[in-house]
């Protein structure tokens, strides 16, 4: 079997560069190692003169990496655009951010099918398709289009909302249809799962059975594989990782205050405002807390051409200026707010640097800092995570301390008990931890979903007897969607 995965964002195997978000942190060492080739965007865009797609490819560990330049003309409304101005804010519950207009859709639509002849060119005979996330939707459905008979499996990286939530977003109906193309969909959380078969039921009246839903497609099985990190590979950078310059500078800098930390991108999902407010709170609750514990929070820019998100980061600093305004003396900064990005070879020794783990979303697929966070410790002193309850890794990681990360001071209080909890059940919690990163790894996440698409596989995915010619030219779809 050769196993095809795609996604939008691909990363190159570079350990010491950071990750631009999980989906390509994870999807790397597995890649790698299973001999996969991985199909996503450069990053470039080039105009639509092409007569092929353009592919930079070049090897993987075992496997291999294509970085396509996306149409031009459709880029930004495909990813800025459809992608996370409309399917980002309706999956993670915020139908008040959805911004979608016609091209939009049109330009996601002629980006998936883009990518679905690009696939062409990597297809065998005995291929498998592993399509990763919500960029990718109807990729499924084009690629049937275009004859492929293999299987073809989606996994989402994201919550996926109620009924009421989803049905917000322009043409949900039409892309959900489009998704049932696909012979396995896998989500983080049972909740999630459940969510997408409701609509399933309820709004396309399709019969589901066993999580099997039966269409006019075929069969298509959803089902849940939460994904996972490597822990034994995170332990190992966060030992080495201590005689890091930055890892040393940061150390000799605290003068034997404690630390908290929080890494995350700059996105409205991840609760940043209202952890920081709940920082304040704790500092005007405890006074005795200044100057005994600060703050460190890596906040990688994200999508900073739309305009939610432009705005997030001016409201962030803002916040961050006026509680270290408050709270800061001449010689201590409560707050240390980075707009930058580590690699994780130097991430994994400031986790395990903090004494606690600050991760509080309002809504996560999965959020693989908190599990990071938990596989850095130090067996013998480990740190304690404070993790919001809307968190997928939630389920998984029940015995860190969870929070309502709408409860400012349920949070604020969290943290404080965080820094009070005695040895003994700082190490109880995260053993029970660790038990579950070590029985969810990556690895396992990985063969797992191999696993059941093989399983799910069935015949009558087709729709076209016979592969028509590489590359055909299609209909204008620009003019289809509209
Ligand atoms: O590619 P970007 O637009 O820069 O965004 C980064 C990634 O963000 C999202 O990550 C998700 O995947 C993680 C791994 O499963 C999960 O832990 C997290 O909760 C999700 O938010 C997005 O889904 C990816 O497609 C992006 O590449
Ligand atoms: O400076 C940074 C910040 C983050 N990350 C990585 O980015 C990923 C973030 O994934 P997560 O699931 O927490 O959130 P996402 O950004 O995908 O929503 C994690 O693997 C981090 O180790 C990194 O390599 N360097």
């Amino acid at each position: 079997m050769s196993l095809v995965v795609v996604s939008n964002r691909v990363a190159r195997g570079k350990p010491n560069e950071p990750m631009t978000g999980g989906l390509a942190a994870a999807l790397l060492p597995v890649v790698e190692k299973t001999g996969a080739i991985w199909v996503g965007s450069s990053g470039r865009v080039r105009d639509g003169s092409q007569k092929e797609p353009f592919a930079e490819v070049e090897a993987l560990g075992a496997g291999a990496l294509a970085m396509l330049d996306l149409p031009a003309a459709h880029y930004g409304g495909y990813y800025e655009g459809f992608a996370n101005s409309a399917l980002w804010p309706a999956l993670h519950s915020r139908a008040d951010l959805i911004r979608a207009s016609q091209d939009d859709y049109a330009s996601y639509r002629e980006v998936n099918a883009f990518m679905a002849r690009a696939l062409l060119r990597f297809r065998k005979p005995d291929s498998v398709f592993w399509i990763q996330d919500y960029h990718f939707l109807a990729l499924g459905a084009e690629l049937r289009d275009l004859g492929a008979t293999q299987p073809i499996g989606f996994f989402l990286h994201t919550p996926w909302p109620t009924r009421a939530v989803i049905s917000g977003v322009p043409h949900h109906r039409e892309l959900i249809e489009a998704m049932l193309a696909y012979d396995l969909i896998g989500f983080q959380t049972d909740e999630d799962c459940e969510n997408f078969l409701s609509y399933v039921r309820d709004d396309l009246e399709l019969a589901v059975q066993d999580g099997i839903i039966t269409s006019l497609s075929g069969r298509t099985r959803a089902a849940v594989f939460p994904i996972g990190i490597d822990p034994d590979r995170f332990a190992q950078q966060a030992t080495k990782a201590m005689t890091h310059p930055d890892v040393t500078r940061l150390r000799r800098s605290l003068n034997g205050e404690k630390l908290a930390i929080g890494v995350d991108r700059l996105d409205y999902s991840k609760g940043l405002g209202n952890r920081i407010k709940a920082f304040d709170r704790m500092w005007t609750l405890h006074p005795n807390l200044k100057r005994t514990v600060s703050l460190l929070q890596i906040a990688t820019p994200s999508r900073g051409a739309i305009e939610a998100y432009g705005n997030l980061q001016s409201e962030i600093a803002k916040l961050v200026t006026d509680v270290n305004g408050v709270h800061g003396e001449v010689d201590w900064t409560p707050i240390r707010y980075l707009n930058k990005g580590f690699g994780q070879g130097v991430l994994a020794g400031l986790y395990r640097t903090a004494q606690v783990g600050v991760v509080t979303p309002l809504q996560d697929g999965m959020n693989l800092v908190a599990k990071e966070y938990v596989a850095a410790q130090h067996p013998a002193d480990p740190g304690v995570l404070v993790l919001s309850k809307f968190a997928g890794a939630a389920n998984e990681l029940d015995a860190a301390l969870l929070v309502n990360p709408h409860d400012i001071d349920g949070m604020a209080r969290a943290v404080a008990a965080a820094l009070a909890m005695p040895l003994a059940e700082r190490r109880m919690r995260w053993e029970a931890m660790m038990a579950r990163l070590n029985n969810g790894t990556i690895q396992q996440w990985f063969a797992d979903f191999i696993e059941a698409l093989r399983d799910t596989r069935n015949p009558d995915k087709a729709i076209m007897p016979a592969p028509p010619p590489l590359w055909p030219r299609r209909a204008d779809l620009a003019a289809r969607y509209r």
